[in-house]
């Protein structure tokens, strides 16, 4: 079994009866939908809420019963994977570009699980670029303001070469910073600039992580 797939099977479990249920987008989220969607059709009955186009086809073809973010009153619990997590159990998430939907359902949810193998586990934030999404109108002028930072943007393209256009109708610049010293004060800095809907930074949201290792994942309560 690839490490994905433990870490997402293993997360399936913490999904009880009757939960209202984040379900994330990626790689590593996939394995959870799917295990979930297995459980579904053994007879639990949970309302999962999507965090992407792509999650949403996926659960939908598993005949997982959906709501919107909208249309719950609270999300139990949320199970996403990750692009980075440093020791501090900060995180960066963006790399499939469902940053915005993820961030939303998240900061409903009671709890917030990430589930990734153990490459991504980091020292410090930065080596994987980071991910902003931008309102189309003015992009160009915060292009222009993170090259002077010497953040290296580059803007995210799709297979086609065309710029990639969210879920949300926005574009992707990524930031090849390299080493984030100080996140907080970096996502501070990204809330106040205008034009910018949301960044990749996930800064003290989560409360579980399960960490995929050849020998089995390890389960780490942060808060
Ligand atoms: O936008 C995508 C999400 O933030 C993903 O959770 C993140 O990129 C990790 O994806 P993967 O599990 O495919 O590495």
């Amino acid at each position: 079994m690839n490490l994905k797939q433990m870490v997402g099977e293993k997360a399936a479990e913490y999904i009880k009866e009757g939960m209202v249920v984040g379900l994330g987008t990626g790689s590593t989220a996939y394995y959870m939908v799917e295990a979930l969607g297995r459980r579904v059709n053994e007879g639990l009955n949970i309302i999962g809420v999507t965090t992407s186009t792509r999650t949403k086809e996926q659960a939908e073809g598993l005949g997982i019963p959906l709501k919107s973010v909208d249309e719950v009153d609270v999300i139990d619990i949320t199970i996403d994977g990750a692009d980075e997590i440093s020791r501090d159990f900060q995180g960066i998430k963006g790399g499939g570009g469902a940053l915005l939907f993820e961030k939303i359902v998240a900061d409903y949810s009671k709890k917030v699980i990430w589930i990734v193998d153990e490459s991504k586990m980091v020292d410090e934030l930065g080596a994987f670029p980071l991910p902003i999404e931008v309102m189309p109108y003015g992009s160009l002028q915060l292009f222009k303001i993170f090259e002077a930072k010497g953040y290296q943007p580059e803007f995210r393209l799709d297979e086609a070469g065309e710029k990639y256009v969210t879920d949300g109708g926005h574009l992707l610049i990524d930031l090849n910073m390299k080493e984030i010293k100080e996140p907080h004060a970096l996502a501070t800095w990204l809330d106040g600039l205008t034009g910018v809907v949301e960044h990749g930074l996930f800064l003290d949201r989560v409360n579980t992580v399960i960490v995929g290792y050849e020998n089995g994942p390890v389960v780490k309560e942060v808060r």
